[in-house]
C-alpha cells in the first residue's frame, strides 16, 4: 500500500463504524504507528510496536482488534495487560468509547477494587478484559473456572508498557495470565511501548516452537534517533539541594507557568505527601497520586487533576507511563530517575499527540552522572532554564516555603502519616504480593 494510499483510517481496513467513532473523537487521519500497524494486525499477525509517547499507540492496537471483534461480537475477545490502575481504566475507556455504538462490554480488572464484583462481572463474559497483571492472576488463581473460563477463548493479548510488563516485577503473575489464554499460535500478541528494550525485542527473536510467523517490529521514526517527542522542549534547573522547594515554588507561579497544568514527579511517596501539602499551603490548587495513597483517593485525585479543580499534580513512577491528559503543559522532574527510560515516560506525559511541552528537570551536584545517562539515551542535550534564576526571588519566597513545609510536616507528624502509611503498606502487602498492581 503506498504511503498516500494509508491516509485515513478506512484505507487502513477499519469499518465505517470504527471510523465514525474515531471522527466522533475527532481522529480523522492515522499516526505513523497507527499506518505501521493496523494492516498487519488486521492480517492476523503479531506485532511489538515501538513508538514515541503521545503518538497514539493505544489507538494502533485498540482498532484493528475492535475492527476483528466487531466481525463477531460474542464471548471474550481481547486481553489487556497493563502496569498500572489508571492506565488501565484509561485504556478501557477507549475501548468504551470506540465500541460504543456495537454495545461492547468492557471490564477493568485491577487492584484495590472489590474482588466479588470484579469476579461477578467477569462471569458476565466481557468482550474485552483490560487488566493489571496482579489482580488478573488473583482471579485465574482464586475465583473458580466459570469465572475465568472464557479467557481460553480469546483471540488476542496486548501487553501494553510491554518493557515494563516483562520485567521480573510482574513476571509471576505475568505467567499465570498467559497460561490461561490460548497457546501462542491460537492467540495474537500484540507488544507496545515507547521504550523497546533488549528484553521486548527478544521476543521477536526467540525460536518459534508453535508455528506462527515472527514478530513484526515496528519502531517508528527510528531514523530519528531523538526517544522524545520534537514538540517537546527538554530543559534544567541547576538547584541547591535545600532550596529546591523554593524553587519548585518560583517555578510554578513564575509568568509562563502560572496557569499551566503541571505534573511534578517526586521519587519517594513521602516526598510526593509533603510536595502536595506544603503547596497547598502556598495557596497552588494540587493533587497527588502515588501508592500508598487508597485507590478510592488515587481514582479522586486524577480526576481533580483531569478536570483542572487541581493544577498541580505531584506524583511518584505510578504516574509516569501511558496517562494521557492532552492538557498538561509542563512536567518537572524535581527528582532525576536513576533510569533514564523513566526520564522518557515521565517526560511524555507532555507534548502529546504534536502538541508543544516543556519538560524541567531540577539538577543537583548529585545528578551530574543521572543528567549525562539521560541526554545520551535521548540523543538530546537540554537546555538551561532562564525561568526561575534572580536570586533574590528565590530569598523572598524561601522563607514562605520553608514555613509552609515546616507546617506540613508538622501536620502530618500530628496526623501520625508515617504509621498510616507502614498500616497502608501493610495491609497492601497482605492483601497479597500478586495483588500488586
Ligand atoms: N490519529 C490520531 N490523530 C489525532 N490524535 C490521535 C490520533 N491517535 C491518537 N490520538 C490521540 O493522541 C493522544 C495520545 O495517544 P496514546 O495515549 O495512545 O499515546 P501513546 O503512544 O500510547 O503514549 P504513551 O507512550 O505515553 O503511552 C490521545 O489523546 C489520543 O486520543
Amino acid at each position: 500500500m503506498s504511503e498516500l494510499s494509508k491516509n485515513n483510517f478506512k484505507s487502513l481496513g477499519l469499518p465505517r463504524w470504527l471510523v465514525d467513532s474515531l471522527m466522533a473523537m475527532k481522529i480523522t487521519q492515522p499516526t505513523q504507528i497507527q499506518k505501521a500497524c493496523i494492516p498487519p494486525i488486521l492480517k492476523g499477525g503479531d506485532c511489538i510496536g515501538g513508538a514515541k509517547t503521545g503518538s497514539g499507540k493505544t489507538i494502533a492496537f485498540a482498532a484493528p482488534m475492535l475492527t476483528k471483534w466487531s466481525e463477531d461480537p460474542s464471548g471474550m475477545f481481547g486481553v489487556v495487560l497493563t502496569p498500572t490502575r489508571e492506565l488501565a481504566m484509561q485504556i478501557a475507556e477507549q475501548f468504551t468509547a470506540l465500541g460504543s455504538s456495537m454495545n461492547i462490554r468492557v471490564s477493568i480488572v485491577v487492584g484495590g477494587e472489590s474482588i466479588v464484583s470484579q469476579a461477578l462481572e467477569l462471569q458476565r463474559r466481557p468482550h474485552f478484559i483490560i487488566a493489571t497483571p496482579g489482580r488478573l492472576a488473583h482471579h485465574i488463581l482464586n475465583s473458580g473456572e466459570d469465572t475465568v473460563s472464557g479467557l481460553k477463548r480469546a483471540k488476542f493479548l496486548v501487553l501494553d508498557e510491554a518493557d515494563s510488563l516483562l520485567t521480573k516485577t510482574f513476571a509471576n503473575d505475568l505467567n499465570v495470565c498467559v497460561g490461561a489464554l490460548p497457546p501462542k499460535n491460537r492467540r495474537q500478541t500484540l507488544l507496545f511501548t515507547a521504550t523497546i528494550t533488549d528484553q521486548v525485542r527478544a521476543l521477536q527473536d526467540a525460536p518459534d516452537q508453535e508455528n506462527k510467523p515472527p514478530l513484526y517490529c515496528y519502531e517508528v521514526e527510528s531514523v530519528d534517533k531523538v526517544a522524545v517527542p520534537s514538540t517537546l522542549r527538554t530543559e534544567y534547573i541547576l538547584v541547591p539541594e535545600h532550596v529546591k522547594e523554593a524553587y519548585l515554588y518560583q517555578l510554578l507561579t513564575c509568568e509562563e507557568y502560572k496557569d499551566s497544568s503541571a505534573i511534578v514527579f517526586v521519587n519517594r511517596t513521602m516526598a510526593a505527601e509533603i510536595m502536595r501539602r506544603t503547596l497547598r499551603a502556598l495557596d497552588i490548587r494540587v493533587a497527588s497520586l502515588h501508592s500508598q495513597m487508597p485507590q478510592q483517593e488515587r481514582t479522586n485525585s486524577l480526576q481533580r487533576f483531569r478536570a483542572n479543580a487541581a493544577r498541580v499534580l505531584i506524583a511518584t513512577d505510578v504516574a509516569s507511563r501511558g496517562l494521557d491528559i492532552p492538557v498538561v503543559e509542563l512536567v518537572v522532574n524535581y527528582d532525576i530517575p536513576s533510569d533514564p527510560d523513566v526520564y522518557i515516560h515521565r517526560s511524555g506525559r507532555t507534548a502529546r499527540a504534536g502538541r508543544r511541552g516543556d519538560a524541567i528537570s531540577f539538577i543537583t551536584q548529585r545528578d551530574i552522572s543521572r543528567i549525562e545517562a539521560i541526554e545520551s539515551r535521548i540523543n538530546k542535550k537540554m537546555q538551561e532554564c532562564t525561568k526561575v534564576h534572580d536570586t533574590a526571588v528565590i530569598r523572598k519566597s524561601l522563607n514562605k516555603v520553608t514555613k509552609a513545609k515546616r507546617e506540613a510536616l508538622m501536620a502530618m507528624e500530628k496526623e501520625n502519616f508515617g504509621e498510616r502509611r507502614k498500616i497502608q503498606r501493610k495491609k497492601n502487602n497482605t492483601d497479597q504480593k500478586s495483588l500488586r498492581a
